[in-house]
């Protein structure tokens, strides 16, 4: 791929800068204030954002990454123990056991940690490390999530706590907020894949279907070989994301958009697998933090317009759980993972 055929090329991916916020939970109001002005700008035009200067370090992501690839060299009967628990989404995702795009074999090994617990990881002499590493990027996630959330609220007008109130139980390892810390490698593509692109002109291979995520938004970091691809408001062409160094991409979920109804719609997404031999016979780490409501939040819903001046910014609380089945977070999530989930 030419490198200016990427949105990030093209300048066509707006760059947020998080310096002076680090991952604090208290962060300067006013730099709140412009990032929540970024956040809607970006999200509402595109449904993605590149943050810069988040303060989350290279080394630790590349230290989960290398204990997901123990993790997958292990014998299939010692992955066997840790395979992802439907009741609480946590676990290990072998390739082909969640599909997005049922015409194809997706290339992918997932790791969803939602309990911080200990005992939730595999054992010290099968992976070392693996929550001394895993545990404290997914508090630093979940603390930028939450710098995120109240940058948020801002801009939609809500009162500043209100987002944050209603995601507290974020990787709490309660059973209570659906957040989720995804350790993703996607091996290389097999040769006979090339081959039969070049014969019938069909791959069976993907890493990624096409989807958006469920939840309020996603953080995704990723390592330098490509292949995210995405829709952007208004169009049917799939674009390459490409790649910008250190950057943490966010983009918005299924609950997000129906709090706005759409004003920041949900973005479209997928991982296709390069082309060129040697791209393909890399395999691609990356790491996606999914924010997500508390299975109880009362979220109020924001009017797809402006408010008059004197009206109110937002109507008032929404019982979502009770009343509403459509924007109920659970169960939005629960029919999705039946859709996904073999
Ligand atoms: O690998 C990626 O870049 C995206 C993964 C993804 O979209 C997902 O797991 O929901
Ligand atoms: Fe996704």
């Amino acid at each position: 791929m030419a490198a200016q055929e990427s949105l990030l090329a093209r300048c066509e991916v707006p760059i947020i800068d998080l310096a002076h916020i680090g991952t604090d939970v208290c962060p300067m109001k006013s730099v709140v204030r412009r990032i929540g002005q970024q956040l809607f700008a970006a999200l509402s035009g595109k449904g993605l954002a590149m943050l810069v200067n988040h303060g989350i370090a290279e080394e630790k992501l590349k230290a989960v990454y290398g204990d997901l690839d123990n993790f997958c060299a292990l014998p299939e009967g010692c992955q066997a123990q840790y395979l992802r628990n439907p009741a609480s989404n946590h676990g290990y995702v072998r390739p082909g056991m969640e599909q997005f795009d049922i015409t194809k074999k997706e290339l992918r090994h997932s790791f969803n940690i939602t309990s911080l617990s200990a005992a939730a990881f595999p054992a010290q002499e099968e992976v070392p490390e693996f929550p001394q590493h895993a545990v404290p990027l997914a508090q630093e996630f979940t603390n930028l999530s939450r710098v995120l959330l109240q940058a948020l609220a801002y801009a939609l007008g809500l009162p500043p706590a209100t987002l944050l109130d209603s995601h507290s139980g974020m990787l709490a390892s309660d059973g209570r907020n659906a957040s989720t810390m995804r350790l993703l490698y996607y091996p290389p593509v097999p040769p006979e894949d090339e081959e039969e692109s070049h014969h019938s002109g069909h791959r069976s291979y993907t890493r990624c279907g096409a989807h958006a995520d469920y939840g309020t938004f996603t953080l995704l970091a990723q390592d330098s070989e490509g292949g995210l691809e995405v829709k952007l408001r208004g169009s049917e062409e799939w674009q390459a994301v490409g790649h910008l160094p250190g950057a943490i991409m966010v983009q918005t979920g299924e609950m997000l958009a129906a709090w706005t109804t759409n004003v920041l719609p949900a973005l479209m997404h997928r991982v296709v697998v390069p082309s060129g031999t040697y791209a393909r016979a890399r395999g691609r780490h990356c790491v996606a933090f999914f924010c997500h409501p508390d299975n109880d939040a009362m979220i109020p819903i924001v009017p797809p317009r402006p408010a008059a001046p004197d009206a109110p910014a937002c109507v008032p609380h929404a019982h979502l759980t009770l009343h509403n089945r459509l924007m109920n977070a659970a169960h939005h999530l629960q029919k999705r993972f039946k859709e996904t989930y073999a």
